[in-house]
């Protein structure tokens, strides 16, 4: 991408790349209605969390935690099966501390929940469980993601878990983006980067590294954990292994990351590669490194990630008081996370937490959009593509390992596909940044897919829309620099706000100063 004129600094190192609700007030205990209360032989179901005397000084919460829950009983379960495989015909399954990836057909795995246990008890019995966890200290249901631990890793013990109290996020009510630019009153950014490594990768990635933790605690052969990247599963995965002692590996297609995005897993003691290719070509050597050494797979192949991730869609759910938006927006790449975002959904559905499910829209770069192309055709058969350079970097991925998830989701979601030209993702990005966000050009797609669907009347002015924002703006700086300098070959850049260069005289800058507040005074 091109460099900037207006906004220049010096290399940093020769690593430079090229390119819910509010508490009610002593709602507990909860009282489950008759369908939901537990038989005799059921053990106590999770409690939810009430107020309690402060632990002793010489007591963490973890500590605490081991204390509340001597027994770890578990009444809930999961295991791998062949994703979408039909029920009364397949018979095959794994054990979540088995390490798999793949069926024996060679297809994906999803984690299937023991549905049944979970529907002993009704919808208002979750939701009152979830939302009495919400924005505690409480190990480890102060994370977003722990915070629904029976619908996650149900079997994992608490202590094994390797949190940073990921998730929460803010659900950002974007007045002043929706009205202005989409004639929208209902339009919400769900500002999934707005956490620990600045993407959405930690809800998945906190559950797949406690995962790891567990098995190496029960000296199963992972001696490390790997990933290939384009730059935001790599930080997480540094991070969270970091903080467990556990080493991680990270494949990245060199020059085409951010330097922010570089620089995490450098921070973070990872062994970092970089590679002379795409993230495809990353991807591809990870499956066969680790099918070879004792490194587990953190990519989204691996299903438990998406456990993880799909609380990101209960938690929209939680922040609307249990209503059910109308839309619920996507940017694609490897595409784990829009199905996920369709199990989050789905399980609440199924569970009773409410009566349906939003429509789902996964946006595509255009330099980078083979399920976008495969939605125009009708979903014929799906060519996997060579993805161009773009700015929403992430995202440039031409062989999803999750397209089989990805269609599914959509066709069970009434979902469409979108995409967006460099340009467009861009002017949008710049739109939101100057109402107040400060997004990465894949919410850019993002939003860029909601304002043709609104231009098109699909998405109308007051339908309930959430817009999923990916990764923290902050990582993508360069990519707001090189547009703010209108620094990019065959864009206007016709949103720029490049900084005005004035001589440090009283005069020069009082006249400059005249000149934009009467380009601002209210026209009465
Ligand atoms: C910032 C960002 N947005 C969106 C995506 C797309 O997510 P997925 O690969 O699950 O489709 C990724 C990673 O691919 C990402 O890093
Ligand atoms: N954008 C991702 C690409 C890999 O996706 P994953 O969800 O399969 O790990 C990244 O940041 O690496």
């Amino acid at each position: 991408m091109a460099s900037s004129s207006l906004f220049q600094s010096p290399p940093l190192f020769s690593l430079q790349p090229k390119t819910h609700t509010p508490l009610k007030p002593h709602f507990f205990a909860i009282k489950a209605s008759a369908q939901s209360t537990p038989s005799a032989s059921q053990p106590t179901p999770p409690q939810p969390i009430v107020s309690k005397p402060r632990r002793p000084a010489d007591e963490n919460i973890r500590d605490e935690a081991r204390r509340n829950n001597p027994t770890h009983s578990h009444r809930f379960s999961a295991k791998y099966v062949p994703f979408n495989a039909d029920p009364s015909s397949s018979t095959e399954s794994y054990s979540l501390d088995e390490i798999v990836y793949r069926s024996q057909s060679g297809g994906l795995l999803d984690v299937q929940h023991d549905m049944d246990a979970l529907k002993n008890y009704d919808g208002k019995y979750w939701r009152d469980l979830f939302d009495s966890r919400v924005g505690k200290t409480t190990w480890p249901y102060g994370s977003g993601v722990w915070s629904k631990k029976e619908w996650v890793l149900p079997e994992i013990d608490s202590d094994d878990i390797v949190s940073a109290f990921e998730g929460n996020s803010n659900l950002f009510w974007a007045e002043r983006f929706g009205k202005q630019f989409l004639g929208m009153s209902e339009l919400w950014v769900k500002h999934c980067g707005i956490s620990h490594t600045g993407s959405f990768k930690d809800l998945g990635m906190t559950v797949l590294v406690s995962q790891v933790n567990r098995l190496r605690k029960m000296n199963r052969p992972v001696v490390g954990v790997g990933c290939a990247s384009t730059g935001d599963t790599s930080a997480a995965l540094s991070a969270y292994c970091a903080s467990a002692g556990i080493p991680s590996i990270v494949f990245l297609p060199a020059n085409r990351i951010s330097i922010a995005q570089l620089v995490q897993p450098i921070a973070n003691g990872a062994f970092v590669l970089s590679l002379d290719t795409d993230f495809d070509g990353c991807m591809h050597l990870i499956r066969e490194v680790t099918s070879e050494l004792p490194i587990y797979l953190a990519n989204s192949l691996n299903s438990l990630r998406l456990e993880g991730q799909k609380t990101a869609a209960i938690e929209i759910l939680q922040q609307f008081d249990w209503e059910v938006p109308d839309w619920v927006i996507v940017p694609g790449g490897n595409l784990g996370n829009i199905y996920a975002f369709y199990k989050g959904f789905h399980m609440c559905k199924e569970l009773g937490l409410v009566d349906r499910i939003p429509r789902l829209v996964c946006a595509q770069a255009a330099n980078a959009n083979p399920l976008y192309l495969h939605y125009k055709s009708g979903w014929k058969e799906f060519k996997s593509i060579k993805a161009n350079t773009t700015f929403a970097s992430a995202i440039q991925i031409g062989d999803p390992v999750s397209i089989d998830r990805a269609v599914y989701a959509l066709k069970n979601s009434n979902g469409i596909v979108e995409e967006a030209t460099e340009e467009e993702l861009m002017d949008a990005m710049a739109q939101a940044d100057s109402t107040g966000m400060f997004i990465c050009p894949h919410t850019g797609v993002a939003l860029t897919a909601l304002i043709k669907l609104r231009k098109s009347g699909v998405i109308g002015p007051t339908d309930r829309t959430v817009v999923v924002s990916t990764a923290h703006g902050l990582k993508f700086t360069q990519s707001k620099i090189d547009y703010h300098s209108k620094d990019i070959k065959d864009i206007a850049c016709r949103f720029a706000n490049p900084p005005v260069h004035v001589k440090a005289d009283f005069g020069s800058v009082m006249d400059v100063l005249k000149k934009y507040l009467l380009s601002k005074a209210p026209k009465y």
